[in-house]
């Protein structure tokens, strides 16, 4: 199973996860987000991160140039977007991007929505199911309602994000199978500082499923 550990800005703390199990790392480029980086935030903490972990850019409504430069700038190898990006721009980031992973995010508030990620099967190498929030894009701490998760069996294979916690995380992971988790705030001491504590106790957890 991939883990996702999203919204980094410091470099000694991407080290540490990686070296804790972490398979991706999120960076947040998102302008108006507490955990926003810069191109040169994300070249500090990707540069001694080994090959193998997926290095992801998470935008909102940006736009393709400004993606693109930001991907090749910073050696990203996925982009997350977390806006209200349609099909038809997923279709059109891939010409740009065609080796980059693309990650569409969907802000679930009910069934009628989560319909809607049969529109991007097509486009996007894979999903991340994120919790609705009325006034925050992401990062927001919220659960999703993994009861109406139940029957979700994309064409893709797909992130569980939202409101995940070392202490929620086996019990989310007895409802559902993702495959893959994406956690942010559930493993902070404040935005953007993640509790290295919390992310240990998180892998550790992890070990018995
Ligand atoms: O984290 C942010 O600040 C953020 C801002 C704008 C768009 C997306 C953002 N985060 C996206 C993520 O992938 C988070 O990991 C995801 O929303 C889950 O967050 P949390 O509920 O805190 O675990």
């Amino acid at each position: 199973m991939r883990i996702k550990i999203c919204g980094i800005t410091e470099p000694h703390q991407s080290i540490a996860i990686a070296s804790f199990g972490a398979t991706a790392l999120g960076f947040i480029c998102v302008p108006t987000s507490p955990r926003y980086v810069t191109i040169e935030q994300i070249q500090a903490a990707v540069a001694k991160l080994p090959d193998k972990i997926d290095k992801i850019g998470v935008f909102a409504n940006s736009n393709i140039s400004e993606i693109q430069q930001t991907v090749i700038a910073s050696n990203l190898t996925g982009v997350q977007l977390h806006g209200d990006e349609s099909p038809e721009f997923c279709h059109q980031l891939r010409q740009s991007l065609p080796q980059v992973e693309i990650i569409k995010a969907l802000r679930v508030r009910n069934l009628e929505q989560l319909e809607t990620t049969a529109n991007y099967i097509e486009y996007v190498d894979t999903l991340l199911l994120d919790a609705y929030h009325p006034q925050q894009l992401g990062g927001t701490g919220q659960t999703l309602d993994w009861q109406m998760l139940q029957a979700f069996s994309p064409n893709r294979p797909w992130f569980l994000a939202g409101g995940l916690t070392p202490d929620n995380i086996i019990d989310a992971l007895n409802q559902l199978h993702p495959n893959g988790i994406d956690l942010s705030s559930g493993v902070e001491l404040s935005p953007g500082n993640k509790d290295l504590n919390k992310v240990a106790l998180l892998f550790q957890r992890l070990k018995s499923v």
